[in-house]
């Protein structure tokens, strides 16, 4: 190996360490497995490119009756013969991008959200290596494109929206496009995709963003679960009172 590679190599491993670890702090485990709402997961594909962390997202097909041309984390709803949510990542992403199972390294798995069906979706964070060549299947995904994490921090281009599920819970939704400018594509980030990069990049980084969001910056991972158990408290009220 060359002097300059070897070099790479070192700056990427030492930038990959930094991040397991403060992922590992923010694990959430089984924590939320038991809860009674139908499951999803997504994986969240790390990589280090150009020396710096980037996400590998996906376009969903036109033809896709959920979210159709909406961006997303390769992911969806859980199988019986799925072990557990990384399991259900893994197998996903396989599904929708040919990444193997084996290419992946799983680091954690964070605090869940909650999609409009109700499915509860747990975000599974794990590294691939920069040079996976994705092979989308294109009866559910149609692109497949790469972001900096810290423009999830630092974006040129945002909007924040107020928003209210039908259960009740309020909060800021956040909506990014990114130029892809060797691609000459643009791309919109928004609402449950961009509450996951965005809790991502600010458990990695530990740096206030340029905008404003829901959390408390200092007591992240409680601040985190408290707001995701404000909205599953306000679905479960309302599927009582449905009752
Ligand atoms: C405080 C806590 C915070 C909470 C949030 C705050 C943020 C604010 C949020 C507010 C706004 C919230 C709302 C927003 O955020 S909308 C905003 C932008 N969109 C998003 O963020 C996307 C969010 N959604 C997802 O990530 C996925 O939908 C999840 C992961 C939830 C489910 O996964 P997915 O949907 O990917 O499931 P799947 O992969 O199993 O299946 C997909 C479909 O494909 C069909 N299919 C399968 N195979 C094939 C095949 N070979 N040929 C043809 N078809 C095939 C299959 O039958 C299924 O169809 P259907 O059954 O769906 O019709
Ligand atoms: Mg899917």
């Amino acid at each position: 190996m060359a002097a300059a590679e070897r070099q790479d190599e070192a700056e990427r491993s030492s930038i990959k360490e930094a991040a397991r670890a403060r992922l590992r702090r923010h694990d959430v485990g089984g924590r939320f497995s038991g809860l009674p709402l139908p499951k999803a997961s997504v994986l969240l594909p790390l990589m280090v490119r150009g020396g710096e962390l980037c996400l590998l997202l996906t376009v969903r097909s036109m033809q896709l009756r959920s979210s159709p041309g909406e961006v997303c984390f390769p992911g969806g709803k859980s199988e019986a013969e799925d072990k557990d949510e990384i399991d259900t990542a893994l197998r996903e992403a396989k599904e929708e991008v040919g990444l193997q199972p084996e290419e992946v390294e799983v680091i954690c798995r964070l605090v869940p959200g909650i999609d409009k069906r109700n499915h509860l979706v747990t975000p599974v964070v794990g590294f691939i290596e920069d040079t996976f060549q994705a092979t989308p299947n294109p009866d559910e995904v149609s692109d497949v494109f790469v972001v900096p994490l810290e423009y999830f921090i630092k974006p040129l281009n945002y909007m924040t929206l107020p928003y209210k599920t039908s259960s009740g819970h309020s909060g800021r939704m956040h909506c990014f496009t990114y130029d892809d400018h060797e691609h000459k594509m643009s791309f919109k980030i928004w609402g449950l995709t961009a509450h996951f990069a965005v809790f991502l990049a600010l458990v990695i980084f530990g740096r206030r963003p340029t905008f404003e969001v829901d959390y408390d910056l200092d007591n992240l991972i409680s601040s985190a679960v408290q707001n995701f158990m404000n909205l599953y408290a306000s679905i479960y009220e309302r599927k009582k009172s449905n009752l």
